[in-house]
């Protein structure tokens, strides 16, 4: 039996492992767990998946790596479809409700030969034969996770159950998009992953950070329990090309009303700080977390800090010098900080973001003014 742990796993001291491997030969796997549970340390071992079709093992089957997004009609997921499409060795296959996301972010690979588009919600159970799970359906923007909040909160919690079940009985790979919003209010500035957080359970974003929170423990739960192999990114603030117009955050806001000429809508108290992350970064460190060999939870975001007054002043210089800045009410348990400590990404992954704030806004302002038809300088 494989006894192996990894980096970020509660892993048994070299005791243990003597115990375990010398009564190994006598004991069976079920009582080898049970003992490893009474010592306090967890089980590892990857199962092996059931037996493939036949198919797979024929002469001309091409052997392509099989991978399932869901909400990958959505932003970031979008943008990850095309990244994987690239690779000719992988087959795509995306699931989605379209709550938040819209085919018209796939169309590119409608009738590519290694692409499916399947309507389903991960709330409901789903069977397909794939070898890796990228995991991120779910809203994200704070506007739509709280429109139907036990819709959020189904589909961080059920949603998640089903999607690991599934890589279960597969035994495919699974990643999950968890979020920077699991550190809550952080009274820890920066926040690195062994922060625990500071969530209100009972707001009106507990939906989405508790609902992360109950993923994550899912994700370990079935990684200690059943051997999933499973992958955690905590994402911060993402922004870029194909993001909702009218999609509430923060960048695609103030962005789409320096472009329309209204006031950049800053709550207060315009103090709060977040840190923006480009999209193509953001998907670079999905992969990579994906295929190396760390569980995670891994931060994947930009460590570069502002204030929302210093966005919008950025935004009315770089798009439009003429907009003005208005000052508008705030939303209930808005964090007042928010910067990643990478060293994870960086140090595990070899990951660090290329893409700085102010080269990553005109990108963004390119697509908006494309699809609202208002050119530069009218
Ligand atoms: N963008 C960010 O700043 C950010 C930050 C932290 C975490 N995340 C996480 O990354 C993931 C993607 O975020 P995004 O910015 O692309 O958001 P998005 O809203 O653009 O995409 C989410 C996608 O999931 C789909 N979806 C929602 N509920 C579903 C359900 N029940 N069944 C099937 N599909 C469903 C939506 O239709 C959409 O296509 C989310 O899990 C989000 O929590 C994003
Ligand atoms: O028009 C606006 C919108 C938002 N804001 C402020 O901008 C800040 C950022 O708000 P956003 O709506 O962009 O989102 P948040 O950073 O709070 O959450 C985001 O990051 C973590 C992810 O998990 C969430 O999915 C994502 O929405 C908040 O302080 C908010 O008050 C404005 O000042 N003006």
């Amino acid at each position: 039996m494989d006894l192996s742990t990894d980096a970020c796993t509660s892993s048994p001291n070299n005791f243990t492992i003597r115990f375990v491997i010398s009564f190994s030969l006598w004991l069976t796997e079920e009582e080898i767990r049970i003992k490893m549970a009474l010592n306090g340390t967890s089980y590892t071992t990857t199962k092996p998946p059931p037996n493939p079709s036949p198919l797979r093992n024929a002469k001309f089957f091409q052997a392509n790596m099989r991978i399932l997004v869901t909400g990958g009609a959505g932003f970031i997921g979008s943008h990850l479809v095309d990244r994987l499409m690239q690779n000719e060795k992988n087959e795509v296959i995306v699931v989605d409700n379209y709550f938040t996301g819209s085919k018209d972010n796939l169309r590119q690979w409608f009738g590519h030969p290694r692409f499916e588009l399947i309507r389903h919600d991960v709330t409901q159970p789903l069977l397909v034969e794939v070898d890796q799970i990228y995991h991120l359906a779910c809203p994200a923007s704070p506007i739509f996770y709280k429109y139907n909040a036990v819709k959020t909160i189904k589909t961080n919690v059920i949603g998640t159950l089903n999607m690991l079940g599934l890589a279960k009985r597969v035994g495919a790979r699974i990643l999950l998009t968890s979020t920077s919003e699991v550190y809550g209010d952080p009274l820890v500035h920066p926040q690195d992953e062994s922060y625990w957080g500071n969530v209100n359970p009972i707001g009106v974003r507990s939906c989405y950070d508790e609902g992360k929170r109950v993923a994550e423990t899912l994700m370990f739960d079935y990684h200690r329990q059943h051997g999933i192999e499973i992958r955690i990114a905590r994402i911060f603030n993402t922004y870029g090309p194909r993001m909702n117009i009218d999609d509430g955050r923060v960048v695609s806001n103030f962005i789409a009303q320096a472009i329309r000429n209204e006031p950049l809508t800053v709550q207060s108290p315009g103090t709060q700080t977040r840190s923006f992350c480009y999209v193509s970064d953001m998907v670079d460190g999905l992969i990579r977390l994906m295929e190396g060999s760390n569980t995670g939870p891994i931060n994947i975001g930009n460590p570069g800090e502002f204030t929302m007054i210093e966005l919008a002043e950025t935004v009315k210089e770089l798009i439009n010098p003429k907009v003005e800045i208005r000052r508008v009410d705030n939303t209930p348990d808005d964090p007042r900080q928010r910067k990643p400590v990478i060293t994870k990404a960086n140090e595990l992954l070899g990951w660090e973001p290329k893409i700085k704030l102010r080269d990553g806004l005109p990108l963004m302002e390119n697509d908006f003014r494309q699809r609202l038809g208002i050119a530069k300088n009218t």
